[in-house]
């Protein structure tokens, strides 16, 4: 069995492809694969070499085992089967193999390495077992195996299910485990590339710093959870300390895994909020179903709530590709701050282009990707639709353009005809009265507008105001010059972007001077820094901006 791994020309993978290829040894693998290794009958069949018998146990899960465990692994059986001199190729073959970067890696990455016969043998296995046995080739724990049936009526009022648990376990009784030259942790640890140990504060006293030794000589990552042993205090709280502890450490239960450790959550959202505060919470039972429900809420609203016109989508697939711009560009100075939600840190925003840039992602701490969180969205475009249809809303005031999404959601569910002189057609032409074809692109804004300083003809200037000061109108406002450059290009592939017109300034300023040319407005969308909304709410309130009646919609107010 050993002669494919002693040749040392060449490199320990293709040794072990070699070693897999041998068709005695695929011909153990295989059967191995479909023992009932956790069976009384197997127990007792083995019952005078355990070693072996606990061998066989984890053979059985071959294909999804660490590399380096299938060497270890085979020289437990060549040793038990063959003797030690036929183990000892193996020993050396695992010193080499555990020092490539891919050992940790499961022999089903091997697969596509495999010659086309040998792979098509291995896959035709993992097939068979997939119906026969599937905990063979899925198995959530080589130490756990799970059965069940059901059986049901025809019209399947009645139901009855059967489910079974099967555990399997090895204690040994050892002396000087924590000897260098002791095989018997490394075995078990060097595969799986790290060890987490709960240990008592009294272990920790007598062993700790050669548990550390012992870790670091092999160089195997090792992790020490370190509890009370007093006898008063192991109670339940101190079991869910050690498992707080073991989530922290990575080790969490898969099922589980959707639940964010507390430390990494990325507060944005009202529900972010919520779910990072029950997750500190000590019932974690209980609390970890209420935080999967809740984190589900955003992907439910996003997958039930209408679709966004391609447009919209366009804007959120945009501002989350183009977004490591903004720090770029606040590098270069091409920016004069970075937006509001990476200096305050208050702004809450929706997360709702989660689909594309994970939270994982946002935890990293990119405030790029932080910065994309801001764009309200789909959940939030559909509300501010539903907002302007129900008002027959006619003026909006936007305020905080950020990449455009809002703007354009109420831009598109604004009225179609504007003053008659004009009509809005798909892509980005627009036809005069008794005129040919002109591209939307006339819909210039004014020089104080965005984008700034252009020179215009009269009769585009005449064409933009019927077209912006007509039934439906967006005025939106943004501070950062950037911010508005990107809208604008968002907007540029829409119908309904002769609906839009962009100013850039403070909030507070553009307010004022929209108060003094009388403007008022039926719908404002108010989204900008939050510390700074009251003053923006009385100036909207105080100079009539807000017209009796109207309505104002504020972000993250819940
Ligand atoms: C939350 S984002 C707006 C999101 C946008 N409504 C959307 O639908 O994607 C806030 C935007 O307001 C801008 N902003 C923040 N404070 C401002 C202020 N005082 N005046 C003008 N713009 C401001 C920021 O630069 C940022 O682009």
């Amino acid at each position: 069995m050993a002669s494919p791994i002693v040749k040392e020309s060449t490199s320990p993978e293709e040794r072990l492809l070699k070693l897999l290829s041998e068709p005695s040894v695929q011909s153990l693998l295989t059967t191995v694969s479909r023992l009932p290794v956790f069976s009384k009958e197997m127990a007792l069949a083995f019952k005078d070499d355990l070693d072996l018998l606990l061998a066989l146990k984890q053979l059985k899960y071959f294909w999804n085992l660490p590399q380096s465990q299938l060497a270890i692994l085979l020289e437990v059986m060549a040793r038990q089967l063959e003797g030690p001199s036929q183990a000892a190729p193996f020993q050396e073959f695992l010193r080499v193999l555990t020092q490539t970067p891919n050992h940790a890696k499961n022999i089903k990455h091997l697969n596509d390495q495999l010659p086309a016969e040998v792979k098509a043998e291995y896959l035709r296995n993992a097939d068979y077992l997939e119906t026969a046995d599937s905990h063979a080739v899925y198995p959530t724990s080589i130490y756990r195996q799970c059965d069940g049936f059901t059986l049901a009526t025809k019209d399947a009022s009645t139901i009855e299910a059967v489910m079974s648990t099967t555990l399997t376990t090895t204690i040994k009784i050892a002396r000087k485990v924590l000897e260098p030259s002791n095989h018997l942790l490394y075995n078990i640890y060097k595969p799986l590339g790290r060890c987490v140990a709960v240990v008592d504060d009294k272990v920790d006293a007598i062993y700790g710093e050669e548990l550390d030794a012992y870790f670091a000589g092999h160089g195997i990552e090792f992790k020490k959870i370190v509890s009370s042993g007093n006898e008063a205090d192991k109670d339940i709280r101190d079991v869910e300390r050690i498992l707080v502890s073991l989530k922290k450490v990575g080790l969490a239960d898969p099922q589980s895994k959707k639940m964010a450790p507390p430390d990494d959550r990325f507060v944005v959202t009202p529900t972010d909020l919520m779910i990072s505060t029950l997750t500190k919470s000590q019932n974690m039972a209980a609390v970890g179903e209420v935080v999967r429900m809740l984190d589900g809420v955003d992907g439910m609203v996003v997958k039930y709530s209408t679709q966004p016109s391609e447009a919209l989508r366009n804007i959120s697939v945009q501002t989350a590709k183009t977004n490591p711009n903004w720090a770029e560009m606040e590098k270069k100075g091409a920016t004069s701050k970075l937006l509001e939600a990476g200096r305050d840190g208050g702004s809450f925003c929706n997360g709702v282009i989660w689909p594309l840039c994970t939270l994982k992602q946002l935890v990293a701490g990119c405030l790029q990707l932080w910065e994309a969180e801001m764009i309200s969205g789909q959940a939030e475009g559909q509300l501010l639709q539903l907002l302007v249809k129900f008002g027959r809303v006619k003026k909006v005031l936007d305020i905080g353009t950020f990449t455009g999404y809002s703007s354009l959601a109420m831009a598109e569910a604004l009225p179609e005809e504007l003053d008659g002189s004009a009509v809005l057609v798909a892509g980005r032409q627009v036809k005069l009265e008794g005129s040919g074809w002109v591209t939307s692109s006339l819909f210039r804004p004014k020089s104080d507008h965005y984008p700034s300083g252009r020179s215009r003809s009269g009769g585009r200037d005449q064409l933009a105001k019927s077209c912006c000061q007509g039934d439906g109108r967006v005025v939106t406002l943004e501070r950062q010059e950037e911010a508005a450059k990107m809208a604008a290009e968002n907007w540029a592939s829409s119908p309904h972007v002769g609906k839009i017109e962009s100013r850039v300034g403070e909030a507070q300023a553009l307010l004022q001077a929209l108060a003094s040319q009388g403007e008022s407005f039926d719908l404002v969308f108010l989204d900008v820094d939050k510390p700074g909304y009251f003053a923006l709410y009385q100036t909207l309130m105080e100079t009539g901006l807000l017209r009796v009646g109207g309505l104002l919609a504020v972000d993250n107010t819940m």
